[in-house]
């Protein structure tokens, strides 16, 4: 006896579709490229073998749900309008004049770019094919020119290059195949599709052969015909729309190369997207892990892609300077695929396994110097270099952008708060020591805070308040920094040198001491094999001119030699601090003590000729900053002094010197000055 189950009746909907189907559901809505798709549903089929609640079924579901939330194909629209760039551009940032221009020709290349309409030729000796085919691709936006046969082809192309070359295969006099060699051999670049109602197999392979990139069959199909012309176009659109290197701003910290970053997306109404690569140790941060084990993710890249949810946003990728010495891989090689447009299109994250297309994306760099990026990177980026402010930039710009942003973020907005020059130049002074603008936005933000609390604790009708030079101090608390150069003496041993570093220019002070010895030279302050090198130079070219310094012939014989730079835990390097050296050496040597308010920069020679040294503008900068009132520095630098704002040329007192005898002149006081 057989027991049959009473079936229950069919359902009247469809049955509800199991997991793998919405999944399937999923890619077909994700917008990817049909290699992509293909190989994901591949994927699903795979999964939809394994038992689920397996460790590999969770991966793959998962893997699969990360893929068809990328945005394969979204992207905003740009508003390339050079007007209303500049209007941004000029609203949040003070000045920088050179530097929005750089920006703004950067962006009218864009708007070129994009602006510039496809050329096409048809040919065709049937004038409706002809006339249609114009008609269409007219309307597509291509320009468009005809030719009635192959004679009036060759004439035509012998004049202008096209973009995209239509012609009919038979032809009297010339046919197809003529105008293919002919348009290619005038343009490589040009693109011929070739049509005919006569298609044969060994007529398609020979155009194929010459060049030609499709074989399309009369009739025409209009659809067929407009997808074909764009695949043709597209490479050449990619290569036009990311042409060109990508910005890199290089400068000190708080110079505006973010926000600067922030103004360019908000001008096109992209979105923007920061990662930093400082400290960035592992080729995986920036392309992700295999998918082999649970919780494996996407470099940095594609996750942000994956937040900002578009493929065309304005990526910065700051601190490109910074990345981790031990980085394991090549960092150059893996940004090159980021940036580079002959590779971005198919940049490969290892968890995606699949090719995605960045060459949408806008990226931006930062750096705080060129020097340690590497070069072939270096290559593909435009530099435009940032630089420290001077106090009266920095006072402008408190007042225009920090001020009135910073009241608005602590609710003071509507009071009557008098913030005065003289407390905002204090506050410079006293409590901050910066190329940029990061302590003073901060120290401005402490500030309203402060005020903030004052005036919820007095009550909402309080009076308007002054912030005047006095207030500073009780609102800030005692100040951080003194003028180290003016409010300290001259000394012997102790010479003034100006630095350039990461951060902008700095003051170093250069000591040196003697002691009972034997000619031996010691070097401390975590100094560079540069540094120690120029030390030795300047020792050596000392000892060879003794009796032209007014030194004891046996002085060496008798002595050893201490040359210290404070601070002493931050490592120090460099061929211009060659002349401090010196002059700190022969003012202890000699007695004389060195001006304190005179720094010094510049290369020595054995010979002693004083070479050229980089970044100038940041150590006169630097210089002002510290109360410094004489610049020494060397002649051949002269022509850096033409982008050094008036504001610090009238201030200080600036010698170009060529040889170190001249330096100690203006270095050194006689003994009758020391007290
Ligand atoms: N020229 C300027 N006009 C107005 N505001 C500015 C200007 N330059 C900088 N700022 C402001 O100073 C602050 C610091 O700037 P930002 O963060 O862009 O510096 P950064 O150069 O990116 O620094 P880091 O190298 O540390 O990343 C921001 O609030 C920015 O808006």
């Amino acid at each position: 006896m057989r027991f049959f189950k009473k079936e229950s009746p069919l359902p009247e909907q469809a049955p509800p579709s199991t997991e793998m189907d919405q999944l399937r559901q999923l890619v077909r809505k994700a917008g990817m490229p049909p290699e992509a798709a293909d190989a994901t549903f591949m994927e699903i089929d795979r999964i939809a073998k394994m038992p689920p609640g397996s460790t590999e079924h969770t991966i793959g579901v998962s893997y699969i749900d990360y893929l068809t939330h990328l945005p394969w194909n979204r992207t905003t629209d740009d508003r390339l309008d050079l007007k209303a760039a500049k209007q941004v551009l000029d609203d949040q940032h003070e000045g920088l004049l050179e530097i929005k221009n750089r920006v703004l020709e950067h962006l009218a290349v864009r708007i070129l770019r994009s602006e510039r309409r496809h050329t096409m030729l048809v040919v065709d000796d049937e004038k409706t094919t002809r006339m249609n085919l114009m008609h269409v691709l007219t309307k597509e936006g291509y320009a468009v020119e005809t030719a009635a046969d192959g004679l009036e082809a060759i004439r035509l192309l012998e004049k202008q290059a096209f973009d995209i070359v239509i012609t009919d295969l038979k032809m009297e006099q010339a046919d197809g195949m003529q105008v293919l060699e002919t348009a290619k051999q005038k343009n490589p670049d040009t693109e011929v599709i070739i049509i005919t109602g006569y298609a044969t197999v060994a007529t398609a392979v020979s155009a194929m052969q010459k060049g030609s990139y499709h074989f399309l069959a009369k009739p025409l199909k209009l659809d067929e015909i407009r997808t074909t012309v764009a695949k043709a176009l597209r490479p050449k659109q990619t290569r036009l729309d990311h042409r060109g290197p990508v910005l890199c701003f290089v400068g000190p910290p708080g110079t505006g190369k973010t926000s600067l970053g922030l103004a360019i997306a908000k001008s096109m109404q992209r979105r923007f997207v920061r990662i930093s690569l400082a400290g960035m140790k592992d080729e995986a941060q920036l392309r992700g892990h295999r998918r082999s084990y649970v919780g494996a993710l996407p470099g940095r890249i594609i996750q942000e892609i994956r937040r900002v949810e578009t493929i065309n946003p304005v990526f910065m990728l700051d601190e490109l300077d910074k990345i981790s010495q031990e980085f394991k891989g090549d960092p150059a090689a893996v940004l090159l695929e980021v940036l580079d447009p002959q590779q971005n299109t198919h940049f490969m994250d290892n968890y995606l396994d699949l090719p995605f297309d960045l060459s949408k994306v806008m990226f931006i760099a930062t750096a705080n110097t060129v020097d340690t990026i590497p070069e072939a990177l270096l290559d593909r980026l435009e530099v435009i270099e940032l630089s420290g402010y001077t106090e009266q930039e920095k006072v402008r710009i408190a007042f225009n952008h920090l001020i009135p942003r910073e009241i608005e973020t602590s609710g003071l907005e509507g009071r009557s708060i008098d913030i005065s020059q003289a407390a905002v130049v204090r506050i410079i002074r006293e409590y901050t020591r910066e190329a940029g603008l990061r302590g003073l936005q901060r120290q401005i933000a402490g500030l309203c805070r402060k005020i903030a609390l004052d005036q919820v604790d007095q009550g909402n009708d309080a009076a308007p308040l002054a912030i005047t030079e006095e207030a500073v101090e009780r609102l800030l608390g005692p100040r951080r920094h003194t003028l180290e150069v003016t409010q300290a003496r001259d000394r012997v041993g102790v010479a003034t040198g100006l630095a350039w570093t990461r951060t902008g220019g700095e003051i170093v002070f250069v000591e040196a001491t003697q002691m009972r010895g034997a000619g031996q030279l010691t070097l401390t302050g975590s100094l560079g094999t540069v540094m120690r090198e120029s030390a030795q130079a300047a020792m050596s070219y000392i000892r060879s001119h003794v009796e032209a310094f007014g030194i004891p012939a046996d002085f060496f014989e008798r002595h050893d030699i201490h040359i210290h730079i404070p601070a002493g835990a931050i490592p120090k390097d460099g061929t211009s601090a060659g002349v401090p050296i010196a002059a700190a050496l022969l003012s202890m040597i000699t007695g004389r003590a060195c001006r304190r308010d005179t720094a010094m920069t510049g290369e020595l020679t054995l010979t002693g000729r004083i070479l050229p040294v980089g970044g100038i503008r940041e150590k006169l900068l630097a210089a002002h900053r510290a109360g410094v009132r004489t610049v020494v520095l060397p002649a051949k630098n002269g022509v850096d002094l033409q982008s050094i704002p008036d504001e610090i040329k009238q201030v200080l007192c600036i010698i170009p010197i060529e040889e170190l005898p001249g330096a100690i002149e203006q270095v050194l006081i006689g003994r009758d000055s020391l007290n």
